[in-house]
């Protein structure tokens, strides 16, 4: 079995005149925290679009090694992409507001659901024993990310910093082999964000999921992360830990336009 998991290579997007993403190359091994950095309009949002099939890429492709056999991501329609063990958060949170955490785990795992409308109807036991394994799967998630006071509360009145903690147990209910974070700390203030690279390390390590983050705070990123790529304009400037890519001069460049520390570029964080 290949240790890459996912692999893109040479991928590139042109939207009419923009480049957003230039001959973009890049693998995600099996266990890691990969990460994407780069400032503003890199064209980080846009490699996780080419993941999730909402974008086609203008030229290359993304292998998924995910299944018995390597297939070609970029040839699958965007609904596949959950059956194959790759789930998503977004940076601007995506709930059912007026359900509870419960609800929208249990709704987080129907791509699990193998059983038809007849079955459905008369709660066949193979649709009981769907309920049971749904149920099963969204209580270990809501122990792991500590969610169990929440359980039975409606999103919608929950502080913005839970919430972003209850998108991530749902993505989790899928059962994926890569999770893709898109900004987990945006939002965040400096403590939530410290539990949220707790969270990204436990399900790293406690369920063995890859992880591939789009972020920007650099204190995260470097708690988490054992590969960084960073990006500017569409392109690819360096790839290696967090350390080497802080120091790279074209990095540096990229962000500040001069010799200045990378990681003094923090977003300001918006109180919860
Ligand atoms: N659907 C689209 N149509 C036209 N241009 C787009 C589209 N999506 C992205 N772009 C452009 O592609 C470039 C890369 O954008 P992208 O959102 O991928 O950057 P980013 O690195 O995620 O930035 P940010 O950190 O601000 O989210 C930008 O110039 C953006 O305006």
């Amino acid at each position: 079995m290949s240790d890459v998991l996912l692999s893109a290579q040479d991928l590139s997007v042109r939207f009419g005149g923009v480049l957003a993403v230039n001959q973009v190359s890049f693998d995600v091994r099996r266990g890691e925290v990969f990460t994407l950095i780069g400032p503003n309009g890199a064209g980080k949002t846009t490699v996780f679009n080419l993941i999730s099939r909402i974008y086609q890429p203008t030229t290359g492709r993304i292998t998924w090694n995910g299944g018995a056999a390597p297939l070609t991501l970029t040839d699958q329609p965007p609904h596949a992409i959950a059956a194959l063990g790759i789930a998503r958060t977004f940076q601007n949170i995506e709930l059912f507001e007026h359900a509870t955490v419960l609800h929208n785990l249990l709704i987080g795992r129907h791509v699990h659901r193998r059983t038809g409308f007849w079955s459905e109807l008369f709660f066949t036991p193979a649709t009981r024993a769907a309920e049971v394994a749904a149920r099963e799967k969204a209580e270990q998630v809501i122990d792991l990310l500590d969610l169990q006071h929440h359980r039975d509360s409606l999103v919608a009145g929950l502080p913005y910093g839970v919430r972003k903690v209850v998108e991530l147990a749902r993505a989790l209910c899928t059962e994926p082999q890569l999770l893709l974070l898109d900004e987990p700390s945006s939002g965040l203030n400096v403590e939530e964000t410290a539990d949220m690279a707790f969270w990204i390390q436990d399900i790293q390590h406690e369920l063995g999921i890859s992880v591939l983050m789009v972020e920007h705070d650099m204190t995260l990123v470097s708690k988490v992360s054992d590969r960084v790529l960073a990006m500017a304009q569409g392109e690819v400037l360096a790839l290696g830990s967090a350390r080497e890519v802080q120091a790279d001069a074209r990095v540096i460049e990229a962000y500040l336009g001069t010799a200045e520390d990378v990681s003094s570029l923090r977003r300001p964080k918006v109180a919860a």
